[in-house]
């Protein structure tokens, strides 16, 4: 069997004596989007955060185009682009520092690092914002620089915590178009997300969790099945559905 991709399996994570998740199993193969949904608290950052090695599970493992991330996190990390759910940045570097300082971590030549924030910051309507310091930026705008961060390196995978949250529409066309094309190129992305309705138009198969649990993973056309529904029926009422058990 296939190993690319992410790999998820028997993820458990305490914080103290709370459970956090419980047995969380999932895959994302190259060329999917894969989108996990919740209720808040559920476990979605939990388990993004330990997909990209910030967490250690207490069980379970996780492999990232083959290679397992808390075993060898440097060699997964190559491979990985992650966007945290609260972007944090670095308030004294101007934002074409902060990309040369991710191009050194990332061994990104200059030429490249140069042809790259060209293309993603006119991509996000960022150019203006070039010498502002990360700390003068909006929320939404640090937020796209994180993003463009995460994407400099090209990795094979993407692993995005509530990427859309602070974008303003455009932005949020340009991001998804950037999503379908990574994935069209045989990239993986794994996303969270509380918009139901932009996610419906492109996930191409959605991973439902409550509490600590995935309790349904399918193609929309699959979970419609699944909560028994005819006729059209959004992702927001299928979503619904399966949390009521329906
Ligand atoms: N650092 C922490 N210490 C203790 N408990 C935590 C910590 N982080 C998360 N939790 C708990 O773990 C559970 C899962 O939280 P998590 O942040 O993973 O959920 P989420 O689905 O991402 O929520 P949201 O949609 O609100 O962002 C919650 O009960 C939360 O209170």
């Amino acid at each position: 069997m296939s190993t690319t991709g992410i790999i998820v399996e028997g993820l458990v994570k305490r914080y103290g004596g709370k459970t956090a998740i419980n047995g969380v199993s999932l895959r994302v193969e190259p060329g999917e989007i894969y989108a996990l949904l919740g209720p808040n608290g559920a476990g979605k950052t939990t388990t993004l955060k330990t997909i990209v090695g910030l967490l250690r599970p207490d069980s379970g493992y996780v492999l990232i185009d083959g290679v397992n991330v808390h075993a060898d996190r440097a060699r997964a990390l190559r491979n990985i682009g992650y966007v945290p759910e609260n972007p944090v940045g670095f308030d004294y570097l101007r934002v074409r520092e902060f990309f040369e300082f991710v191009a050194s971590l990332r061994g990104i030549p200059r030429d490249v690092l140069s042809e790259r924030t060209e293309k993603y910051l006119q991509l996000f309507q960022l150019e203006k914002f070039e010498d502002s310091f990360m700390g003068e930026l909006s929320k939404g705008n640090l937020q796209k620089v994180l993003v463009v961060s995460a994407l400099l390196h090209e990795p094979k995978v993407l692993v995005l915590d509530e990427p859309m949250s602070g974008m303003d529409p455009e932005s949020q066309i340009a991001f998804k178009e950037v999503l379908r094309e990574h994935a069209v190129k045989g990239g993986t992305v794994l996303i969270s997300s509380h918009m139901l309705d932009t996610v419906e138009r492109f996930a191409t198969r959605v991973g439902i969790i409550a509490d600590g649990k995935i309790i349904a993973e399918g193609t929309l056309e699959e979970l419609k099945r699944k909560v028994e529904a005819r006729g059209d029926i959004t992702l927001e009422q299928v979503f619904l559905r399966v949390l009521k058990g329906v």
